[in-house]
């Protein structure tokens, strides 16, 4: 079974309910902007990409069930609004209005096409949209092939290495195959990888749950620790299991490389730091936001406290899972105050490295990233897996 977290066909919408995940596999019918909304607030679909993927695809359904005007600039005007409400889902995750803007201009154009009609709009505006699923999957075989063939480089362990991962960025968190996740796989696919370590990145616990289903799934060898763990883990194994990298994913890559990913990534960092450990973040060119200058001025989005103190699984009697049976339990003293940050910004000095599909960006002698190349080429342009200087 090929994990889709997104099942789309003209006019039909799907998405796998990951907070049932992994004990349940139940698809939500997406109908609507609306719907998505949602979908995406709850967390029934997460991930940078695949929060962009889903809001997109939700409203070229619902322009397709709608009856919409024959007049172009009042479609225009439709899609906008709903694509500006789809935005608010979300906050940090730059890749949601990453894709906004860029349907906005389609739409855009495709309004000041001579004798252009509402339909025209629409069908130019499902276009663009389904684009971005297959673009996606691509986009995340390249991060792959880049990211493997970087670390076994640059790392001197030799051909086969261990990797720590944390949060979940495989097939659960965009169109497919994934970006740190990715990068797994690739090197599983090059008998490069001797181990995946994931966390099980507290408090939606996206690792134990997501990423651990995914390794499983794929049959990759690995190994699950909790987010305490890391440390020790790089600290008592880091040489004798041959660990190169910690590779994360991002939510937004600021222009001065700051990048914003799930709570705990900022501590990795620091663990990758301290022991010597490349540290690597996976994400496409559609997460780096040049408009952003740094971290400092992204906003972090905060959740329910309820997420941290409750926690939700099937029963379990000591010897079998009731699939059936989903309870929610508490595990914090009532009354506790709680701070929930989904994410944190790792500073660009703590990352040796930022794979995106078209290579390895690394800072250049003035210590700095440069972004700017990145967006002068196309996938097809780039040869070397490593386009440093960036
Ligand atoms: C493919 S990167 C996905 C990115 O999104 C995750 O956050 P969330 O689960 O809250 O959507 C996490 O930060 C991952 O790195």
């Amino acid at each position: 079974m090929v994990l889709e977290a997104i099942k789309y066909e003209h006019g039909s919408l799907q998405i796998l309910d990951q907070l049932r995940l992994p004990y349940t596999t139940h698809y939500d019918t997406i109908y609507s902007s609306t719907d998505a909304w949602h979908a995406i607030r709850d967390m029934r679909t997460r991930g940078a990409p695949a929060i962009a993927i889903v809001a997109a695809l939700s409203l070229a359904v619902e322009l397709t069930n709608t009856k919409l005007s024959s007049i172009s600039e009042e479609v225009n005007i439709f899609i906008i609004e709903k694509l500006e409400y789809l935005v608010t889902s979300r906050p940090t995750a730059v890749n949601l209005a990453d894709a906004a803007k860029k349907l906005k201009v389609v739409v855009g154009e495709a309004v000041k096409r001579e004798g252009m009609t509402g339909e025209g709009v629409r069908e130019a505006y499902g276009k663009a949209a389904e684009q971005m699923l297959v673009d996606d999957v691509a986009d995340n075989e390249g991060i792959g092939k880049h990211g493997a063939e970087w670390i076994v480089r640059n790392a001197g362990l030799g051909e086969e290495v261990s990797v720590l991962t944390h949060c979940n960025t495989g097939s659960l968190a965009t169109a497919g195959y994934g970006t740190a996740l990715g990068v797994i796989r690739s090197l599983h696919a090059n008998k490069q990888l001797k181990q995946a370590y994931c966390t099980e990145t507290r408090p939606y616990n996206q690792g134990s749950r997501l990423t651990a289903f995914e390794l499983v799934h794929d049959e990759i060898p690995a190994t699950l620790i909790t987010d305490s763990m890391a440390a020790a883990l790089l600290k008592l194994k880091g040489p004798s299991e041959k660990i190169a990298a910690i590779i994360v994913g991002a939510d937004r890559v600021a222009a001065n490389g700051d990048t914003a990913n799930k709570i705990g990534t900022y501590s990795l960092a620091i663990i990758a730091k301290h022991h010597g450990v490349k540290f690597l973040v996976a994400a496409p060119r559609t997460t780096i936001d040049l408009t952003t200058a740094s971290g400092d001025d992204i906003v972090i989005e905060e959740r329910p406290g309820r997420e941290v103190s409750f926690i939700r699984g099937p029963k379990y009697d000591g010897v079998t899972l009731d699939r059936a049976a989903v309870e929610t339990i508490a595990i914090a003293a009532e009354g506790i105050d709680i701070w929930n940050p989904a994410f944190d910004v790792t500073p660009a000095a703590l990352i040796d490295g930022i794979i995106t599909e078209i290579g390895v960006a690394e800072k250049g002698s003035d210590g700095k990233f440069n972004f700017e190349k990145l967006f002068e080429v196309e996938a097809t342009d780039i040869k070397p897996s490593t386009v440093g200087g960036l």
